[in-house]
């Protein structure tokens, strides 16, 4: 995932690879590595590890959706799925609500109460994905399966979902009644409608992307049932090494 911006005078690229087999072995499914080139001269500048800030950065864009696009008096999070991104989404959500109930659903119940024991008193793992979500006011999908588990009949109105998962033209994570039924935000137009098995299947129209909200030029209907497809971006990975690099040279 390659990425040169002006703005932020940065230069970095991603290499990213998706290994399902590795979740067997506990080691992480995603192995990522981040090199950022000086963009005066093309000169390596550092070589990071891409896994921290592909699960930080991932989190940190739902976050910013989220702000955006959920009731600002939102309580209840549920959580889809167990693994790294569900770990660093609660952590960033968590930095804009007040959750008093987090639930939690995973494929095994084991995953789903080993997170539960990590969050707290406030967390709860469901044996169910409708006993997750019934009462969420934001939900995050964050699975590898390919077909879908969130479905539109467990949706209460006017709920915001992170759909982070199913990065495959040929995957889905959500129910396509849903994707038709909500208002429907993404990262990216374009990656969209070529990566997202979820919008491309479902023919639900993509309203605005999360920047456009962000920039004024499209609303945000946060009183409506929303969903925000995130895909990932090589820019979210450029502007987080600038970041680091920016930190280390203050320390
Ligand atoms: N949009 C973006 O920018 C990015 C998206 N992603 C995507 O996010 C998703 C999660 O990534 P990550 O957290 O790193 O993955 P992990 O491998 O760390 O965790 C995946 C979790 O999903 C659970 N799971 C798998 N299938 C199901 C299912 N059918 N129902 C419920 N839970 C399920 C697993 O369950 P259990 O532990 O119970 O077996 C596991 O806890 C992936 O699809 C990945 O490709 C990742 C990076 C960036
Ligand atoms: O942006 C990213 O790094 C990824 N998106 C889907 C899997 C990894």
């Amino acid at each position: 995932m390659p990425c040169f911006s002006a703005h932020e005078h940065v230069l970095a690229t991603k290499l990213v690879a998706f290994y399902p087999t590795n979740y067997d072995k506990g080691i992480p499914t995603h192995m990522a590595t981040l090199m950022v080139f000086d963009p005066e001269n093309g000169s390596l500048k550092a070589i990071m590890d891409g896994e921290v800030i592909t699960n930080l950065r991932t989190a940190a864009a739902s976050a910013v959706a989220t702000k955006y696009l959920a009731n600002p008096k939102s309580q209840v999070l549920a959580i889809i799925g167990a693994g790294h991104q569900a770990r660093s989404h609660h952590q960033a959500l968590s930095t804009l609500f007040n959750f008093t109930e987090v639930n939690i659903y995973s494929r095994t119940l084991e995953s789903a109460e080993k997170l539960s024991q990590e969050i707290g008193s406030t967390a709860k793992a469901c044996s169910s994905v409708e006993e997750a979500v019934k009462r969420a006011d934001i939900i995050v999908t964050v699975t590898f399966s390919k077909v879908p588990v969130l479905f539109a009949k467990w949706v209460k109105p006017g709920a915001h979902v992170n759909a982070v998962g199913a990065c495959r033209p040929d995957w889905q994570e959500i129910d396509p009644d849903l994707m038709r039924g909500s208002v429907l935000y993404v990262d990216s137009r374009e990656g969209a409608m070529k990566e997202s098995g979820d919008v491309i299947l479902s023919k639900a129209e993509v309203y605005a992307e999360v920047g456009e909200v962000v920039n004024g030029t499209k609303q945000a209907f946060c009183e409506k049932t929303t969903v925000f497809k995130s895909l990932g971006m090589a820019v979210e990975d450029a502007v987080s090494a600038n970041l680091v690099l920016d930190k280390l040279r203050t320390t």
